[in-house]
């Protein structure tokens, strides 16, 4: 495979990169005959692939997987030694290998993602996130904060129609938040419903949707490499009640957020809040 980047933004790119090319392939020599034994597959290729390499290349680093056994536990604030390494640890990779796992099994579909982020103790940022990147395999293109994607264009708002434009606002395709609909009612939004938390960021990176609301239930590996390449490139991220997104927790559950343009995040936050009072 090559020798990768030393610098870890590109090594993110890099890796997730490779994961995606092993997903394609995988992909293409599977079928779709069987939607349950290409979604476990690809779990496994990717979890496999970027766990070698991450033991490789960043021995001393810890990892969160969504394909670790037990990934999913909360621990107490009071860890006793069978605590995993991430929380003595100084960087944590956090990764989901698939990160839309049912669009992956479906055919045509390329809402689908591999997420790579490093988090680490020292960061500047309320995040802690460092670096990261999300390949989106079937459209063939990588986003990463080693290069930051340009901020999406206001041009599209400047078609503005008599009224207001439709604001366009992501959305899980299977799950959606049960106030969604009213919302987007309130503050004049269309949905548009996607799978993978990470191709929903990507869209609101590239100007395709405003914005992405999601709540109720989500992990920190649905979100931290989107995320950290979202807030390298400008964009607003956070919880729904406005408050800062966290990662490396006890509890890796991050149930909600919502990424927009700066521009929105005021009037969306607010909406929202109303939503959160009467719930
Ligand atoms: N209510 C919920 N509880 C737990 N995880 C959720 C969830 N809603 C969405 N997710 C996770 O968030 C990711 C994006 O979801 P969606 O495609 O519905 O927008 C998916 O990740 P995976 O595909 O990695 O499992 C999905 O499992
Ligand atoms: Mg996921």
């Amino acid at each position: 495979m090559g020798t990768p980047p030393v610098i870890d933004g590109a090594f993110a790119r890099w890796l997730a990169a490779r994961a995606g090319d092993a997903l394609m392939e995988l992909r293409a020599e599977m079928g779709h005959a069987d939607p349950g034994a290409l979604k476990a597959a690809g779990d496994k290729i990717s979890h496999d692939l970027l766990r070698t390499e991450l033991a490789r290349w960043r021995p001393a680093d810890a990892v969160l997987s969504e394909e670790d056994e037990g990934a999913r536990q909360a621990w107490a604030t009071d860890l006793g030694p069978s605590a995993p390494p991430r929380f003595a640890a100084d960087r944590v990779w956090i990764v989901d290998p698939l990160d839309g796992t049912r669009e992956f099994s479906e055919e045509g579909r390329s809402d689908w993602a591999v997420h790579v982020a490093l988090w680490a103790r020292t960061a500047a940022t309320a995040h802690g996130l460092v670096g990261g990147a999300v390949a989106l395999p079937a459209q063939h293109r990588v986003l990463g904060t080693d290069h930051p994607p340009a901020y999406p264009p206001m041009t599209l708002l400047a078609a503005t129609a008599p009224g207001g434009r439709t604001i366009r606002l992501a959305a899980s395709r299977s799950r959606p938040p049960a106030f969604l609909t009213e919302l987007a009612d309130e503050v004049g939004a269309e949905l548009v419903p996607m799978g993978s938390a990470g191709a929903k960021i990507a869209a609101v990176i590239s100007g395709e949707v405003d914005a992405y609301v999601h709540a109720g239930g989500q992990y920190e590996w649905d979100s931290a490499a989107p995320v950290a390449v979202a807030t390298a490139t400008g964009l607003h991220a956070s919880r729904i009640d406005g408050s800062a997104l966290k990662y490396n927790g006890a509890d890796p559950r991050l149930p909600d957020l919502v990424v927009c343009r700066k521009d929105l995040a005021t009037g969306l936050l607010a909406a929202l809040r109303r939503h959160l009072r009467v719930a």
